[in-house]
Order: structure tokens, then sequence, then C-alpha cells
């Protein structure tokens, strides 16, 4: 269970991207795992992400990464670019299975509208097209309001997760459609900025890089620094800053803590060499994958290497 992120009294409430039934609350439930929590539902991602911002909620789930459309650009931009900076606190992967939901009696010949999210769009292309040509996809604000909207007559079928068919009172004409079977959306827990959990050992630290120059080696720069320190990198991708054309920002997820002396010494380094460096938090890593220490860059090999040279410059011998 997170932390609690605000002085507001009484149980904690958080944003997520609506309605009920969407894998967003899925995921807002998994993170957040307590029944007294309020769970609100907002019709986009931006809008969660305000209702935090504005002091509406403790917290907002969205999603930020999948494993078949990658990034998710409107977490990623909001976490960039905001004027009120917010951290990540906590992070959560859901498989993502898709089912085609229809009012109760309608057969697939009957089917010539389909509304979805973007990104299960994207996951579903293909069994689209082959096995319901001719039809039209909507894209709506998430997969549960694309249920919803059937239940409300505006299209004949969703793509959506099982539960929003239960929900919506729908049948499943088919179940686990998605072109790249077993698909995982990573979703992160955004709050207010607030010291970091201390280090469990396993732990993932997510921050964006604004380059300084737009030169040759300017990226293979700071790429260097997380390597020489032997932090390994699990995402990076750039995003336009929204300034001018070419202009691009660095979105990345280093493994290990910033309190974890070789990521510290990492981002000091980024510090001295970019244009702006925004932290967004470090939290305990989620995926199951572990985070090796390289030999020579744990914790007490800095504190030794450091004395070493306290010892040199105070007194002229190692
Ligand atoms: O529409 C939903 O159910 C969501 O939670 C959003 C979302 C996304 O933004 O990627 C989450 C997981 C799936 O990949 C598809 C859609």
């Amino acid at each position: 269970m997170p932390s609690q992120t605000s002085d507001r009294p009484g149980p904690s409430s958080y944003a997520f991207l609506g309605p009920a039934g969407t894998f967003a609350h899925a995921a807002t439930q998994a993170l957040t795992g307590t029944a007294e929590a309020t769970l609100v539902p907002h019709g986009s991602v931006t809008q969660a992400i305000d209702a935090l911002r504005a002091g509406l909620v403790d917290g907002a789930v969205v999603p930020l990464e999948n494993s078949v459309e990658g990034g998710v650009p409107a977490t990623l931009d909001e976490l960039a670019g905001s004027p009120t900076p917010l951290i990540i606190a906590a992070e959560t992967f859901l498989p993502v299975v898709f089912d085609l939901l229809v009012r109760p009696g309608t057969t697939q010949d009957d089917v010539a509208t389909i509304a979805t999210h973007p990104h299960a769009e994207a996951q579903v292309r293909r069994y689209l097209l082959t096995e319901l040509p001719g039809t039209t996809t909507a894209l709506v604000g998430s997969t549960a309001a694309g249920a919803e909207a059937v239940r409300n007559g505006e299209y004949d079928a969703a793509v959506a997760p099982a539960v929003a068919g239960e929900l919506y009172g729908l049948d499943s004409l088919e179940h686990d459609i998605a072109d790249n079977p077993g698909a995982v959306t990573r979703f992160v827990l955004l709050t207010h900025p607030a010291p970091p959990p201390a280090p469990t050992g396993n732990d993932r630290t997510t921050l964006v890089a604004y380059l300084k120059h737009n030169r040759s080696g300017a990226l293979l720069e700071i790429l260097t620094e997380f390597s020489g320190r032997g932090v390994n990198l699990t995402r990076i991708e750039s995003r336009p800053t929204k300034g001018s054309i070419g202009q691009y920002s660095f979105s990345i997820d280093c493994e290990g803590h910033i309190r974890d002396a070789r990521v510290g010494d990492a981002l000091t380094a980024l510090h001295r060499l970019c244009a702006e460096v925004r932290y967004l938090g470090s939290y305990p890593r989620q995926d199951g994958q572990q985070s090796p220490v390289p030999a020579g860059r744990t914790d007490p090999e800095f504190t030794r290497a450091a004395a070493w040279l306290e010892r040199i410059r105070s007194t002229g011998e190692a």
C-alpha cells in the first residue's frame, strides 16, 4: 500500500482512467489495494492527472508503457513538461487481454462499428482486419468507455476487458483477440513530490533529461554516465519538447534507487551535462526482474573510494 501523499484527512483517494472496468481501474485496485480508498474515474489520462494537480485526490494511476505499443504519450508528456512536478510512487504490471463485446443477441455478422481505446486498437488491428473486414473502428477515451457506449447503442461492439462486459451487460463474442498474446501494460501511481521510500535493493528510478546542445555525441555522453557506473537502463525514449521541430527530451527508466550511490552519482553527472534533469521518482521494481549491482559499483565501494580520495586530499597519502 503506497504511503498517503497529502495532509487531507480521511481515506486516500485516487484518480484513474475510467469508467469502471478499464485496465486502469484494475491497476488502481492493485496499486491501492484497500477497501477504504476512494477511486475516482476520469475521462482521460490528462483529466486524472489534473485532478491530482488540483489537490482533488491523493494520487492518480495512469498507464505508462505497453509491451506491444510502447510508451503512452499522454502520460510521458504530462510528466516531462508539466509546470507542477509529479513523481511516480509505485508501479504495477497488468496483463492485458481483450474481448470482443456485444449486446446480447448480436452476432459477428451484425457488427459494423467497433469502439475502443487507441492503444487497444493497435493491439488487435490485424484481428479486426481479418475477422471483421469492412467494419469501422471509433477511437474512444478508454476500453470500458467503448463497452459503455455499446450498451447505450452507439456502436455494435467494443474491444475491452472481459470485466467491462460483465459491468455493462455485454456478451463476449471472442476472448483474447490480441494480435500478440501475452501483452502487458505498466501502470504507475503518481503523487506530489515526496521523499522516496527507502531502497529495497530492487528499485527503479525514472527521469527526463533535456540535452544542453543538439550536437553529435550528446546522447552518447549521458548514456556513458549510466554505463560507466553500472546503471542499466530499462527504458529510454525520446519525446518532442513541443518547442521547435527536432528538439527532443529523453524519458529514461534505470535500475536502482536515487539513494544508491551509483544512481545518485550518475544523476549528478547528468545534472552537470544537461540543460535540465527532471527526477520522477524511485520506487520498488515490480516486473519480477532483478537489478544486480555490478562489481565495483556497490555503495560500500563508493564509500571506500570517497574516503580514499579524502585521505589523499587531506594528508597527501593514500
Ligand atoms: O482503456 C483502458 O482500459 C486503459 O486502461 C488504457 C490502456 C492504455 O492506455 O494503454 C491500458 C491498457 C491497454 O493497453 C489498453 C488501453
